[in-house]
């Protein structure tokens, strides 16, 4: 990084001490203004701050960009206030997030020598994130008494651990906690919700009586209210650690169901980068996501309006068709008896997106529904799809057939279904690419073809979802040519052609997709092999799938 901090700040155009910093993104330094004036013509202008943070009646603080970014830039990158587990969490460290395997032939873990919460081993009982609320605990005799039953046992006595962080921060670090403090909570709203009351009799009784730490109810249900209207959820990138985290800055990024912005974590303290998929014109909104992108509008409203206490308005949501995607939609079950099998079918679409209530109209005939009967519809065939066996491809293409009738080839619950497919075409044991037959390897290419679709429509640009599409459609497509020359049906340019094709998709995934965690070196390699066999002689039995 060019922004790295110097012991002794340096001109960033003659290298001599100075003490002016540039305005915008304060992390370069100018002698005098005729060289800040040089060092943006030079080039910082480029590099500099590319937002800034507003208010407005309608949206609270949000993020503007304050010049042109381009796509893949990274617009920020900046590390956690605080982290902590989920408000219900199985067996893991308070310290890294693991995930903990229980102790042989027991349902036990390692714990905590003093406080006895599970952690996985002494390295992490010792550190520094985790001694303050040790002491606040042993201070007091309070011991961890959580019973396992079984390993995988989820349990809610995590809900005090991440509050507590941030209210030990009151003395520890009155700056940051006053920066997490100032953040929006919904808490008004949130107050007499079912988990509140809930909080209100564990979290609150916690902290004032059990560890007798000096907070009113207020300041307690407001940290936890914070936590659930700006914490990311936090991954690594083998999924075995999972905890969520406030992000001072990135949490000002409003929201939007279609989005500009990925976000990515880097390195072992989970820093947050936020990538640029789009180009971003300067003085446009920058957003994110708090939502699942492949939800139809009911459902997506819905969430937001549960879990962040607004309604959303974006164009998407007002969109009936959700820009020509008919993500949400059904087929009218009329116009399916009546009407020709070979022409487009109609679609049930709302009356009024932004009207949770609003009535479901045919788009050709009279027909109607009631909103609810979309909503128990959908739950009904999510809880079916959630049940299916993901371990191979069966139930899913079951399900796909059997609604049919109903649900057209991108609604959204045909979509997760293909999207299983998708990843267990060519990955799962016994459908390896190598071992999937010519009609299946040519479904996966299919389902991949339709799926980014609806990517370019809803997650447009270089998001993850379309990324790991067009990984995984070029090794079907290499994998076809490949079959196609050996069986004689393509020529050597033919086959030429074809590995083109598949570089393009190639190098486009690894655009994308380089800036997810440990993906550089995979990508490139997958770039050598590709061209070792462009350059050769077209000897496709070389194993580069
Ligand atoms: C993570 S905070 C974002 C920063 C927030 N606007 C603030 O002033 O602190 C999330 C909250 O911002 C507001 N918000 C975010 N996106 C919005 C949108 N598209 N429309 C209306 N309000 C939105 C909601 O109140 C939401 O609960």
């Amino acid at each position: 990084m060019e922004y790295l901090k110097r012991e002794i700040p340096v001109c960033e155009v003659c290298q001599q001490p100075a003490n002016q910093t540039c305005g915008g993104c304060k992390q370069v330094y100018y002698c005098s203004r005729a060289h800040q004036k040089l060092g943006w013509r030079e080039g910082h202008r480029l590099k500099c701050c590319a937002f800034k943070i507003q208010i407005s009646d309608t949206l609270g603080r949000h993020m503007i960009a304050t010049r042109d970014i381009k796509q893949g830039e990274m617009i920020l990158k900046e590390k956690p206030a605080v982290l902590g587990p989920k408000i219900c969490s199985p067996a893991l460290c308070l310290t890294c997030g693991k995930r903990l395997e229980p102790l042989s032939d027991t349902c036990d873990f390692y714990k905590c020598t003093k406080c006895q919460w599970p952690m996985c081993g002494p390295q992490c009982e010792k550190s520094d994130v985790h001694k303050p609320e040790c002491n606040a605990m042993c201070n007091r005799k309070y011991r961890c008494r959580i019973k396992y039953e079984s390993p995988d046992k989820v349990e809610s006595a995590y809900c005090v651990i991440s509050p507590m962080r941030v209210l030990l921060m009151k003395e520890s670090d009155p700056l940051q906690y006053d920066n997490i403090m100032n953040l929006e909570s919904h808490l008004d709203e949130r107050i007499n919700t079912p988990l509140y009351l809930v909080l209100k009799a564990n979290l609150v009784t916690f902290i004032n009586q059990v560890l007798g730490l000096p907070f009113d109810e207020e300041t307690i249900l407001k940290v936890a209210s914070i936590f659930d209207t700006n914490s990311f959820d936090v991954r690594s990138p083998d999924g075995t650690k999972k905890l969520r985290g406030i992000y001072l800055t990135s949490s000002m990024m409003d929201h939007s169901c279609l989005p500009n912005t990925k976000h990515v974590f880097v390195g072992d303290e989970y820093h947050l980068a936020v990538i640029a998929t789009v180009p971003i014109a300067k003085g446009e909104l920058i957003t994110a996501t708090y939502t699942q992108s492949l939800w139809g509008t009911l459902e997506r409203r819905k969430h937001l309006k549960t879990n962040k206490w607004f309604d959303c308005t974006c164009a998407r949501c007002q969109d009936p068709t959700e820009f020509g995607t008919y993500l949400g939609n059904i087929y009218c079950s009329l116009c399916n008896f009546l009407g020709n099998e070979n022409v487009s079918r109609p679609m049930l679409v709302s009356t009024n997106p932004l009207e949770e209530n609003a009535p479901w109209k045919c788009e050709k005939c009279d027909h109607s529904i009631l909103s609810r009967q979309m909503v128990s519809g959908n739950n009904v065939l999510n809880q079916e799809l959630s049940k299916l066996d993901k371990r191979g491809p069966k139930d899913f293409e079951e399900f796909i057939g059997k609604y049919s009738q109903i649900l057209h080839p991108r609604n959204h619950l045909v979509v997760q279904a293909k999207l299983a497919l998708v990843q267990i075409y060519g990955n799962y044991k016994g459908y390896t690419l190598s071992e999937l037959s010519d009609n299946l390897l040519k479904r996966k290419i299919d389902i991949c073809y339709e799926l980014l679709e609806i990517a370019d429509q809803l997650e447009p640009g270089w998001g993850k979802f379309r990324g790991t599409l067009l990984l995984d459609l070029q090794a079907a497509m290499t994998m076809q040519t490949k079959r196609n020359y050996e069986s004689g049906k393509l020529t050597k340019e033919g086959t030429q052609d074809q590995l083109m094709q598949s570089m393009g998709l190639l190098q486009e995934a690894t655009n994308i997709l380089k800036v997810e965690p440990n993906m550089k070196e995979t990508l490139e390699m997958k770039i050598q092999e590709l061209n070792g066999l462009l350059d050769g002689d077209g000897d496709v039995n070389s194993n580069i799938v």
